[in-house]
């Protein structure tokens, strides 16, 4: 399938991972623009900025505003209308996924990082490992000292949120949390910050973890399908990403604690039996409070219930296979009690 540039998205879609010869194109704002793989697209200035800047989507297939994002930002480079300041890796995870029109294929590709691509062999579990190749030859290559690393996984939730912009920062082993990271993912229209109190294998987790880079994995609104999302809603998070990619230093203001509600993860609870019943309707939207003593649900013989008052839903997936995340717990912290740099 011959590469075309001006739809990366669409030439994507059409291409099967692993399958393609890298290729360059210098533009004529002389940035250079590279093919690594099927929905692996890396593009630099001649003389680039600090970050080295990853933005990914279609992790899960079907979460296609972001899809829509990444593809018009793609876009807009190739056409010499968004001029790139820093180093920049765009990723469409799965491509396969979005022609199915599904969240996954075979495996949930947002639990098979950090390695766990290593137990299975799907193409989800293939593609998990060479996405984990690129984006450690991305950062790699990168010259000069003192460099920034950012990974933005972008993503849209199954259900309504009662913060409809909110990301999860993967755990940070005692780490302190960064104001000025906090700051950009409120300028980028985020309300809600749910703090990962262990490691996972998600896409965001991988890279602060094994890179330190800024990574997040962030929910932009709801899913739905190809031509039904109002990128009106998407505009912040739209404008802060393409600053962040076209400025050389981008200016934020001080991070304000009364701006954004931070979360902690107080639980995680991973579906371990066939007979697994959650007991609210699907319309219950994420963050959403219940009372202390409420059975949330029901895994085999054992009750999970709200233990104690604060706690909310985030999440909730009766559908997961065993073993995996099917509800996340969680309470909002005063930002006073973060250790923050
Ligand atoms: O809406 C849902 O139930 C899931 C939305 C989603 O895909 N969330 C990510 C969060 C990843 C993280 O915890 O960093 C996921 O479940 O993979
Ligand atoms: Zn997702």
């Amino acid at each position: 399938m011959e590469l075309e540039w001006s739809d990366f998205l669409k030439w994507t879609r059409e291409t099967q991972p692993g399958s393609v010869s890298e290729q360059t194109l210098t533009l004529e704002n002389e940035v250079t623009v590279e093919i690594w793989d099927s929905g692996v697209m890396v593009a630099h200035p001649p003389k680039p900025g600090s970050k080295d800047i990853i933005l990914s989507c279609a992790v899960h297939g079907d979460e296609t505003a972001p899809i829509e994002m990444v593809r018009d930002i793609a876009h807009d480079i190739i056409a010499g209308d968004l001029v790139p300041a820093h180093r920049v890796m765009l990723l469409i995870a799965n491509p396969d996924a979005i022609n199915n029109g599904t969240r996954f294929v075979d495996e949930n590709m947002n639990r098979l990082f950090s390695g766990a691509h290593a137990n299975g062999n799907t193409a989800e579990h293939k593609r998990a490992q060479k996405l984990e190749y690129y984006v450690q030859r991305f950062y790699d290559e990168a010259t000069g000292t003192k460099r920034q690393r950012f990974h933005y996984d972008l993503h849209t939730a199954i259900r309504d949120s009662m913060h409809e912009k909110f990301a999860v920062h993967p755990f940070t082993h005692g780490k302190p949390y960064k104001k000025n990271e906090l700051s950009f993912l409120n300028h980028c229209g985020i309300e809600a910050v749910l703090l990962s109190q262990s490691a996972t294998t998600t896409f965001s987790y991988f890279s602060a973890e094994q890179f330190e880079a800024n990574a997040f994995t962030v929910e932009l609104g709801k899913v739905k399908p190809f031509g039904e999302n109002d990128m009106s809603r998407f505009a912040s998070a739209d404008k802060g990403l393409r600053e962040l990619i076209n400025q050389h230093d981008l200016q934020l203001p001080e991070f304000d604690a009364n701006q954004l509600k931070i979360y902690e993860v107080t639980r995680v609870i991973d579906r371990q039996h066939e007979d697994f019943q959650l007991h609210f309707p699907t319309d219950v939207a994420n963050f959403t409070p219940f009372e202390q003593g409420y059975v949330l649900a029901t895994d085999g013989e054992t009750e999970h219930c709200i233990e104690t008052a604060g706690e909310r839903i985030v999440f909730p997936n009766a559908k997961v296979k065993i073993g995996q995340r099917a509800l996340l717990l969680v309470a909002e912290i005063p930002a006073s009690r973060l250790k923050l740099v």
